[in-house]
């Protein structure tokens, strides 16, 4: 009964399954996992042999006490509605769905509710999983689901408000990323011989080693652009390029972002 129930076997439920059985801060008897499909159901029992394969939601809110609602943003208050029934109150849901509020849940289940936002690149043990309590959590609750996403990277409290923006840098902003890099690299390949393979491995590298650079030194990002960039040089005309046209740019993705994380769990 007090073992920790994930819906949903997709990216994020997946991860965490693999992240905290890896870690050791769970056994495989301590958790149980559904998702919709055979199919998913039976790559988490092949990858985790031994661990509790629940064949219906309710069942895993029959045999755990949290409850980890990995289910997407348009299906979590669906699979919350469908799991209350069969629960007695003193369990602790955590949902991950971005866009779906502690109000719109706590309308749903009146017990601990939190949110938490994890990101992919803790597939690797790396970056900040974002966690928001409800004011029903307790002090054991809290600190127990802190601990687990604390077992594969680090945890971050924010309020509700915080959360959008803090979303977009730290769960999308691996997406957001990777896309600057591809296109980089593949700007740099149609503009000269360069292979595209070798390309995308450079600036991978590159983009790995800046990051590196800039959280072991302290240095801001501008500190390091003018370490690199010199006076007349190229990178001087790439930034300078880049400074005219990014803020533009990044000022319509984060608002595009913004206006869609208001509308993605409806
Ligand atoms: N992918 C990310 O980087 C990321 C980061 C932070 C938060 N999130 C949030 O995590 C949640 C899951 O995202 P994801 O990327 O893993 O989605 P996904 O589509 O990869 O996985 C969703 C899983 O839920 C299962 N599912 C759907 N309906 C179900 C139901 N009624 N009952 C049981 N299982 C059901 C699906 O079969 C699938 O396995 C979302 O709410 C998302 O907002 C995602
Ligand atoms: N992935 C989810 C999305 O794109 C939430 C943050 C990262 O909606």
């Amino acid at each position: 009964m007090n073992c920790i129930g994930v819906i949903g076997y997709g990216h994020m439920g997946s991860m965490l399954v693999n992240g905290f059985l890896s870690s050791g801060v769970l056994g495989v008897d301590e958790v149980v996992v559904t998702s919709r499909s055979q199919e998913s159901r039976d790559a988490c029992a092949a990858a985790w042999p031994g661990i509790g394969i629940a064949r219906a939601n309710r069942e895993i809110a029959r045999r755990c006490r949290t409850v980890i609602l990995a289910v997407r943003p348009q299906e979590t208050t669906e699979v919350l509605r469908e799991i209350v029934p069969g629960m007695d109150g003193d369990e602790h849901v955590v949902s991950l769905a971005a866009g779906v509020g502690l109000t719109e849940l706590e309308g749903l289940f009146s017990g601990s509710v939190t949110r938490a936002i994890p990101t992919i690149t803790s597939t690797i043990g790396q970056g900040t999983t974002l966690v928001c309590h409800g004011r029903q959590v307790g002090m054991h609750d809290a600190l127990r689901v802190e601990g687990l996403f604390s077992s594969i990277g680090n945890v971050m409290l924010v309020e509700e408000d915080e959360l959008p923006a803090a979303t977009i840098l730290s769960s999308c902003g691996p997406g957001l990323l990777a896309a600057v890099i591809e296109e980089l690299a593949g700007a740099t390949a149609r503009a000269s011989g360069l292979a595209p393979d070798r390309a995308l491995c450079l600036a991978t590298e590159t983009a790995a080693a800046t990051a590196a650079y800039l959280r072991e030194t302290g240095e801001t990002p501008g500190d390091l652009v003018g370490r690199v960039a010199t006076g007349g040089g190229v990178t001087e005309a790439g930034v300078k390029g880049l400074r005219e046209r990014l803020p533009q740019v990044f000022d319509e993705t984060v608002a595009a972002m913004l206006v869609r994380y208001g509308a993605v769990g409806k």
